[in-house]
């Protein structure tokens, strides 16, 4: 196994010193150059999962193991991308790229080459001497994957990269990542609030129950994957795990508003082909 998180427990402590558990026993397997995502109610523990394989936070109990290795910190085969693009505004988009192949002393027309080349694979070509404030989001956020995959990490942990755009961009760069993971092989763990987002870009789907975060359920999803319009599976998957999380939503709404709170049906989003699906 690729990826192998076994037995993980985490907690943190809240503001009165008091731990709260975040993450209960979580198993799961990762083959090499395979899409995961996880979707799950907020505050279930999906960001700090991905910090932990990032080795940004470290375990209670249980390990994650990364091609057969321990993971205890930050390493150069994991790479994080996340909801801001995180670009350095005084750099043009090469610079950006290069950036960190300068750090690991890689000569300079090596990087540049390198640079031009994955430029290339995020159909920014034309954008180099650009800077971050003349893109629009959706670029910029395809500017910062191309800087995540130029140091040629083996898994990309991405945390709700694309929430931030808007509806026709997302539906573009849901394409272009299913190109870029077909061509480089690279393994891909996604977090996403989309569930149609999970369903349509990833080959399993976990679905997290409310805090402390559990696996509720796993989905494998077989479709041929191109980002464009839903099939039925993809349709039918989605409505199964919107049913499921609708149980954990009303579950974390009674923690917070109290138990005579009750949830409109209407209240989480569902529809066909028309734009991007169920969210929660
Ligand atoms: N460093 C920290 N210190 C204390 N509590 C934390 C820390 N990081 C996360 N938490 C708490 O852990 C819980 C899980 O957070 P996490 O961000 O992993 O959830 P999530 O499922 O990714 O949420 P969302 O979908 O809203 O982004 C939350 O209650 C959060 O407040």
């Amino acid at each position: 196994m690729y990826v192998k998180i076994e037995g993980i427990n985490k907690s943190f402590l809240d503001e009165k010193n008091q731990p709260i558990k975040v993450l209960e026993d979580i198993n799961i397997d990762i083959d090499k150059g395979s899409f995961v995502s996880i979707v799950g109610p907020s505050g279930c523990g999906k960001s700090t999962l991905l910090y932990l394989i990032a080795g940004l936070e470290q375990t209670d109990t249980g390990s994650i193991y990364v091609n057969g290795k321990k993971v205890t910190k930050p390493g150069p085969d994991r790479v994080v991308v996340f909801q801001e693009d995180g670009l350095f505004p005084w750099l043009t988009v090469l610079e950006n790229i290069m950036y960190g192949l300068k750090l690991k002393n890689i000569p300079i027309t090596t990087a540049k080459e390198k640079a031009l080349d994955i430029l290339k694979l995020v159909h920014l070509s034309k954008y180099s001497q650009s800077y971050p404030h003349q893109l629009s989001g959706g670029m910029k956020q395809r500017v910062a994957i191309a800087r995540s995959l130029v140091t040629e990490p083996d898994i990309l942990l991405m945390d709700e990269p694309f929430s931030a755009l808007d509806e026709q961009t997302r539906m573009v760069l849901h394409h272009e990542l299913l190109e870029i993971w077909k061509k480089t092989k690279v393994t891909i763990f996604f977090i996403t609030h989309n569930i149609r987002e999970a369903v349509q870009l990833s080959e399993k789907v976990i679905v997290f129950a409310t805090r402390p975060g559990q696996i509720k359920e796993t989905f494998t999803i077989t479709t041929t994957k191109d980002g464009m319009m839903p099939d039925s599976i993809t349709l039918n998957t989605e409505q199964k795990i919107l049913a499921i999380l609708q149980s954990e939503i009303v579950k974390v709404l009674k923690e917070e508003m109290g138990d005579d709170y009750s949830l409109k049906t209407n209240q989480l989003h569902h529809s066909d082909r028309n734009d991007l699906g169920s969210h929660i």
